[in-house]
């Protein structure tokens, strides 16, 4: 049995999965870590509650499964976790301030629990390690980029892969189809993957590039950085803001997609706007990767706004009807889990598939467990 932690900012999950059939023997996740009014004040104490809940089976697990965001310039691929990952992983921390953190957190708590158990960090980055060059890379002085590592890294990956192949099979093309996924959940990004291999991502050096996210701006004028650091405030103080306080929540005081929604329906203008640069945003993207991808299969929407927000899809596919982008609104509101939205002569399928970072990072972890068993 292999057990998944995603120590992310603010929750842990986690979930024990036996990948033979694939059976999820439980799993939770615990939220508003060191949140006021929460009675989980740290990472440590949340991971005990892990321990505490898989007490009964902690003897049948054989490895532990890392959620790890950044995993730097060297990884194309999950790793079992050794000092020098640990390293590297800590050399990312200033390009996911949010995530590597945390992750770290559930790396050293678990190797302290379970020393006997081999770890396999998954890292978010791993998937888009096959964008080409000419997606990848930044105009700016080439030798700067080099001595820096500044290039498209791309996140969610390890959702993306999911998705993406389960919208494959989902439209009967498990090995050509050409997939836009979108994956909006507190972060949030699109990608455009071209027969298993993804060739374009929003997210970039760090998670903060692409769409609006909840608490993130997404893309801004990288001028505007300079201008406020001339006005007096501080880098640290700019990468909060941009990181913490932008997105919706910075528009407009929420930063959850169903308070946004709620204000939205009741007329309030800050949550409207907020809304519209929202969808307006993610609208773009869309249009970028049909033209990235030339044919496009299938749009996949996931994370917890694309799976749930019926009104997020049709804002966002309103008037895409010139692409081949038709939405059935009442297949659009009505069924659960994975299934087509679109009407059966869209040129162009919509699909929810919701995602299982969990599952993907299970079946990523007991094959590198696999394959570093001595002989
Ligand atoms: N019914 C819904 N309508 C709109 N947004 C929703 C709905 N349910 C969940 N969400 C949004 O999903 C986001 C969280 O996404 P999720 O993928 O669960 O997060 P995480 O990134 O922590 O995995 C929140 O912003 C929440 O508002
Ligand atoms: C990379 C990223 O943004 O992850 P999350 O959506 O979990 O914050
Ligand atoms: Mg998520």
């Amino acid at each position: 049995m292999i057990l998944v932690l995603n120590s992310g900012s603010s929750s842990v999950k986690y979930q024990l999965i036996d990948v033979e059939g694939p059976t999820r023997a439980k799993g939770a996740k615990i939220e508003r870590i060191g949140e006021p009014g929460s009675d989980v004040p740290d990472h440590e104490a949340a991971l005990s509650r892990v321990a505490q809940a898989v007490a009964t089976e902690s003897a049948a697990i054989t490895a532990i499964g890392h959620r790890v965001v950044h995993g730097g310039p060297r990884f194309s691929g999950p790793a079992l976790i050794t000092d020098d990952v640990i390293k590297q992983i800590e050399e990312a921390v200033p390009l996911a301030p949010l995530h590597n953190p945390a992750n770290l957190a559930g790396i050293e708590w678990a190797r302290r629990w379970r020393p006997d158990v081999p770890q396999v960090a998954v890292f978010d980055t791993a998937f888009h390690s096959t964008i080409p060059p000419a997606a990848r890379t930044y105009a700016i002085d080439r030798e700067v980029a080099e001595l820096y590592d500044v290039r498209r890294y791309g996140f969610h990956g390890t959702s993306t892969a999911y998705v993406s192949r389960v919208a494959a099979r989902l439209v009967g093309q498990p090995d050509t189809a050409n997939v836009i996924v979108l994956h909006l959940g507190n972060g949030a990004s699109a990608s455009a993957v071209a027969a298993g291999r993804c060739v374009d991502t929003s997210m970039g050096m760090t998670p903060l590039e692409g769409l609006v996210m909840g608490t993130r701006s997404g893309d801004i004028d990288p001028a505007v950085i300079f201008v406020l650091i001339r006005a007096g405030m501080s880098p640290d103080q700019v990468e909060a803001m941009l990181f913490r306080r932008s997105g919706l929540l910075g528009l407009c005081g929420d930063n959850d997609m169903r308070a946004v929604i709620a204000r939205v329906e009741a007329g309030d203008q800050d949550a409207v706007l907020a809304y519209n640069v929202y969808c307006h945003r993610l609208r773009k993207y869309i249009g970028a990767y049909c033209a990235v991808l030339g044919r496009v299969d299938v749009i996949a929407f996931t994370g917890g706004v694309g799976e749930n927000s019926s009104l997020v899809r049709s804002t966002v596919l309103a008037g895409l009807q010139p692409l081949g982008i038709r939405l059935d609104p009442l297949r659009n509101v009505s069924a659960r889990g994975t299934r087509i939205i679109s009407t059966d002569d869209s040129a162009v399928s919509v699909a929810v598939v919701p995602t299982d970072e969990e599952l993907e990072i299970a079946l990523e972890t007991s094959a590198v467990v696999a394959r570093t068993k001595p002989q």
